[in-house]
């Protein structure tokens, strides 16, 4: 059958470039598949001017804005996936928290939550499939309007992550409100926690069900856990979303898809990522490919890990590093990408340069698959 099924009722158009798929299962590639983090955003002009006219959020709840702004790198650049745009903080939307994007600052929750006690506020019965609709809709539009050129990601958070956001109330530099949770409530971070996991498994479910082609977990601030914490507070409920993604799935009946684990500066815990059950593992600038692989072993996709600073070079050094990226990774079981999103000042003229150096540098002869 060449139409993909993403569940029992939607038929979509038939996919025509699946290389993505293909090195996210293990399988040969005639090149290297490639896409980047934040790949959808404010380095784009066109990007710009669909935000000048509508708030952050607003875009993310108007399927046809979401699917629009996921399809503008798409026009541009010869990219082998596409991710939905949305915001890792639709989740505790979802679970009756404020979140408003504050231009030049970033996210802003205007009544984070300070002591264990604020948790009543949270809406433990939250059904996604009603609050998050409007990103279900999203994808479903944009894999109808994407016409199989190449396959869609839809993502979550993971729950460190999004509690750093709630009890922080947006970013930090030290993270110390939500490590204090850590060390004196060590129970209720872990109540946070697991109603973070069961919602972000609903979302990543529904997201599949919706036409999600793949999905990535983005645990952003892994960083800022040590080994320690690290093992106790996100690195279990990263495994319990893989495998509560599955059973569901399974139980639904629906088709399972790769999931990609993105834990940033977590070098620490390769070996324990790589065998949490999914099935790409991405890195950071910070690691040696050749390192990682051999901590990783053969049996998962490596995803990255191009310093997006990286793209400040000019076009013909971007190439020659693309081009050691591919000596260093090799052609199987590597999805090339960077370490980290697209920053705002990036000439999207660049990241065009990166994408045609990683195809033309992992080419693989015909006679060789
Ligand atoms: C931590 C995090 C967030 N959101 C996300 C993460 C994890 C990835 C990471 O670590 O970068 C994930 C995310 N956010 C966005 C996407 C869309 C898809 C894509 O990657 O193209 C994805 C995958 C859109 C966005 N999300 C946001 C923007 C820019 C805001 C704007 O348009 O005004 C975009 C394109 C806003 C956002 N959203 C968040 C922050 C910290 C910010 C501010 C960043 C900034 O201002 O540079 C939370």
């Amino acid at each position: 059958m060449d139409s993909s099924k993403g569940n029992d009722t939607l038929v979509f158009p038939p996919l025509k470039n699946d290389l993505l798929l293909r090195a996210a299962r293990g399988e040969k590639v005639e090149r290297v598949p490639v896409w980047a983090m934040r790949q959808a955003g404010r380095y784009l002009p066109e990007f710009k001017a669909v935000r000048a006219d509508n708030e952050f959020f607003k875009v993310c709840r108007t399927p046809e804005l979401a699917c629009e702004v996921t399809l503008q790198p798409l026009r541009r650049f010869d990219l082998d996936g596409s991710i939905i745009f949305s915001d890792i903080l639709v989740v505790p939307q979802a679970l009756g928290m404020t979140v408003e994007m504050i231009p030049g600052k970033g996210p802003s929750f205007p009544e984070p939550l300070v002591n264990p006690e604020d948790m009543e506020k949270l809406d433990f019965k939250c059904d996604v499939t009603k609050s998050l609709s409007y990103v279900y809709e999203a994808i479903t539009l944009t894999r109808i309007k994407i016409d199989g050129q190449c396959p869609l990601l839809g993502f979550a958070g993971a729950p460190w992550t999004l509690m750093g956001y709630m009890i922080e109330g947006g970013g930090s530099k030290t993270f110390s409100k939500v490590k204090k949770w850590l060390y004196c409530y060590p129970e209720a971070s872990h109540k946070l926690l697991q109603l973070l996991a069961d919602t972000i498994v609903d979302h990543l479910v529904a997201q599949i069900c919706a036409g999600a082609q793949l999905v990535q977990l983005f645990e952003s601030n892994a960083g800022i856990l040590g080994p320690q914490l690290f093992y106790k507070f996100s690195l279990p409920y990263i495994r319990y979303i893989s495998k509560k993604v599955k059973e569901n799935l399974t139980s639904k009946g629906v088709e399972h898809v790769p999931m990609i684990i993105f834990a940033k500066d977590a070098h620490y815990a390769l070996e324990e990522l790589s065998e949490s059950n999914y099935e790409v593992v991405s890195l950071d600038w910070t690691i040696k490919p050749k390192n990682a692989r051999s901590r990783c072993g053969e049996n998962v996709t490596l995803q990255g890990n191009l310093d997006p600073c990286a793209l400040y070079a000019s076009k013909e050094e971007i190439a020659s590093i693309a081009k050691e990226l591919v000596e260093s990774f090799g052609t199987r079981r590597w999805i090339a990408n960077l370490g980290h999103g697209m920053y705002p000042d990036h000439d999207p003229e660049h990241l065009g340069a990166f994408i045609d150096a990683i195809h033309k540098y992992s080419e693989q002869p015909s006679d060789e698959l």
